[in-house]
């Protein structure tokens, strides 16, 4: 018997319990992954340009882990932990190559993680035209951009890019947006007279920056992690961004959650070549343009409260196709396959001049 405090000799025992609760975690996380392998084959079977990243049935596992769910650990972190998991057994069947709008610590960077896991390929793009350009090229399976802020609202360059593009959307994914000021571990705060952001960012913090910096100098750029490169060998200067450009580029954050709303978060788009399946709880985004005639806005809307479908965005975009007319994009849930949507679509399509269906996707999980 060990002379060691009683409270030791438990200590010891439920760490010989985690060591035997591991051992099957191991056994059961390379089981699944041998499984995924044999996913892979049977895809290459049925279809030798098989695409193996599914989102439709990685939705379908992250609600069921959530659904069954008994703690102590929380539903969404369980999700976080399975996200992983299948991101490693995706790798096993085909590395996944994601584009995203750059530089390497933006918040986009930190929204393709979160939807795609660690496992995945991520590309930095320096605008949102280049990840669609990659994604059509096909030099990237993926592509994520950002697409409306809770605080400022719809980012216009993302839906026009679709109007031009014969993408789909994927997916979808939310992230919570902190914003930190942010500047070099050798710069004297006190000599900051220049702050760098994307203007989304600097609008998002305008209440915070008249109140600390009210006289420093707003400088706008292509994105947050480009501010936090720039500040690296400016002395007199700070940047906003995320904590992941911090750390990206070794930078000492002054003040961090700056936003000036604090439930601030963007919702960004997972773009792709290919359709999704229905997962059982799906969205589907479409730009419709109308004849310019009375009503035509009253006749496209109709449907959808006739219908019952719960319409949960509409933007109005100019076309791109003649001065002073406009397009809509609408989205709405339920899936391109579900009856109630099929029944939807004939009538908009009586109705509009012209439908694009941008894709049908798995309501964001986590
Ligand atoms: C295993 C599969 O392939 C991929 C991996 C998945 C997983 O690890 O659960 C789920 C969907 C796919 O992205 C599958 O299609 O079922």
């Amino acid at each position: 018997m060990s002379d060691k405090p009683n409270n030791t000799q438990a200590l010891l025992n439920l760490r010989d319990e985690i060591d035997g609760i591991d051992k099957q975690i191991h056994t059961l996380l390379n089981q699944r992954a041998t499984c995924a392998q044999k996913v892979a084959e049977a895809k290459l079977q049925d279809d030798p340009n098989a695409i193996f990243y599914r989102p439709e049935r990685e939705a379908q596992v992250l609600r069921k882990i959530q659904e069954r769910n008994q703690g102590p650990l929380a539903d969404e972190d369980v999700a976080r932990l399975f996200r992983q998991i299948m991101s490693a057994c995706l790798s096993l069947e085909k590395s996944q190559k994601v584009a995203f709008l750059g530089p390497e610590g933006t918040f986009c960077q930190s929204a393709a993680i979160k939807h795609f896991g660690d496992w995945m390929q991520s590309m930095p793009m320096t605008t949102i035209d280049e990840v669609f350009r990659e994604v059509e090229a096909g030099a990237c399976e993926y592509g994520v951009v950002p697409v409306e802020n809770s605080t400022e609202g719809v980012i216009n360059y993302t839906l026009d890019s679709f109007l031009n593009s014969n993408l789909k959307i994927s997916g979808e994914v939310e992230l919570r947006i902190h914003h930190n000021l942010m500047t070099a571990k050798t710069n004297d705060p006190k000599n900051i007279t220049r702050i760098y952001s994307h203007q989304q960012s600097l609008a998002q913090c305008r209440k915070w920056l008249d109140a600390k910096y009210p006289n420093a100098e707003r400088v706008a750029v292509n994105s947050n992690a480009e501010a936090a490169k720039r500040v690296m060998s400016e002395w007199n200067s700070a940047a906003i961004a995320g904590e992941m450009a911090a750390e990206q580029y070794d930078l000492l954050i002054l003040n961090d959650k700056i936003e000036d709303k604090p439930d601030n978060s963007t919702r960004f788009l997972v773009i792709g070549r290919s359709e999704v399946q229905t997962s059982g709880k799906d969205k589907t985004s479409l730009i419709i343009s109308m004849k310019n005639q009375p009503g035509a806005l009253f006749n496209i809307l109709k449907p959808f409260k006739d219908l019952k479908v719960d319409l949960t965005r509409v933007e109005t975009r100019p076309s791109s196709s003649s001065t002073w007319a406009y397009v809509f994009f609408i989205d709405f849930l339920g899936h391109l396959e579900d009856e109630n949507i099929q029944k939807l679509m004939q009538q908009i399509k009586q109705t509009a001049a012209d439908v694009k269906v941008l894709g049908s996707y798995p309501v964001a999980v986590i």
